[in-house]
């Protein structure tokens, strides 16, 4: 479950109805064209925060019968809800899910002793392993290097998804968790990550550009910076436009230029204008 894991994006039609088809493309687009390492389904990118209970396991279940054991998957079944959380760990375990993902339970601001309880709660329901979703910009949840220590005393919680900047935190966790899976979330700073010694990375923008992604990765690693550098240079130029233009919604507009029928993003997210789709191809036919 190491190297480039796609956040998977989900396809829905213009009422906001999960489009399968379109899922089933989307899949195989990162699966045989992106050539992802895995795939972390029900994420932010999987506009899981908005979505009912029976639409997550319905991902869950088209995503698992798509990849056909092609790639490695992670169910991100993190909620406020814990019941509904613990229900989709359940579920998600009994499709086959090699691991299960948690974002850090927000919205209240609830203490540490709060957080660890949802953690062992989730995880020690089912026989599966446990990767923590730490993304404190959108969460407001910020832990600290003693209290991952404390929640990576559980055995089953094998790693976390580290979706900040704070690079001296990243660089105190690798040290201290040297057998802990540590997966980079922003991708525009892969190849800074890489150096400080990730496993992996899931990310958004893994659906259109996975593949200069492992290149970063790839180099980064073997010690290449400059020419990891220089790949992270044009990913950027790709992944600041996206940001500018919409993330999600541009994203989709990318893979529709691809054939991939991505659809439109749930609401309260916004549509497009024509000529923000436009700016997306044109995205597209110049980056990709
Ligand atoms: C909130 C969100 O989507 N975060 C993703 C991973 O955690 C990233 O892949 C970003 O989308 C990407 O790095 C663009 O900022
Ligand atoms: C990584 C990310 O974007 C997600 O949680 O979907």
């Amino acid at each position: 479950m190491k190297g480039i894991i796609t956040a998977l994006m989900v396809s829905y039609d213009q009422d906001g109805n999960l489009n399968e088809k379109g899922l089933r493309e989307i899949i195989r687009y990162n699966v045989d064209v992106c050539k992802v390492d895995g795939l972390y389904v029900n994420g932010s990118t999987g506009e899981n925060f908005m979505i009912s209970t029976e639409e997550k396991k319905e991902i869950f279940r088209i995503t698992k019968d798509e990849v056909k054991g092609q790639v490695p998957l992670i169910a991100q079944v993190g909620s406020v809800n814990l019941r509904e959380a613990i229900d989709l760990a359940k579920y998600a375990t009994d499709l086959g899910y090699d691991a299960l993902s948690a974002v850090t339970p927000f919205y209240y601001k609830f203490n540490f002793n709060e957080i660890k309880h949802y953690y062992n709660s989730i995880i020690n329901a089912v026989d599966n392993k446990m990767i923590i979703y730490s993304i404190p910009f959108l969460t407001g949840v910020n832990m600290s290097l003693d209290q991952f220590a404390e929640l990576f005393e559980n055995e089953k919680i094998i790693g976390v998804k580290f979706t900040a900047g704070d690079f001296y935190l990243l660089e105190r966790m690798r040290k201290k968790f040297p057998e802990k899976l540590i997966y980079g979330g922003f991708d525009e700073m892969l190849l800074p990550a890489t150096v400080l010694g990730i496993d992996g990375a899931i990310g958004s923008t893994f659906n259109v550009n996975g593949q200069r992604a492992r290149q970063i990765f790839e180099l980064g690693k073997q010690g290449k910076i400059e020419e990891a550098r220089e790949i992270q240079h044009v990913t950027n130029d790709l992944i600041s436009e996206i940001l500018d233009n919409g993330l999600y919604q541009t994203i989709k507009e990318m893979l529709k230029e691809k054939g991939v029928d991505a659809g439109f993003c749930r609401e309260p997210m916004e549509k497009l204008s024509e000529e923000r789709i436009a700016k997306a191809r044109s995205i597209a036919k110049n980056h990709l």
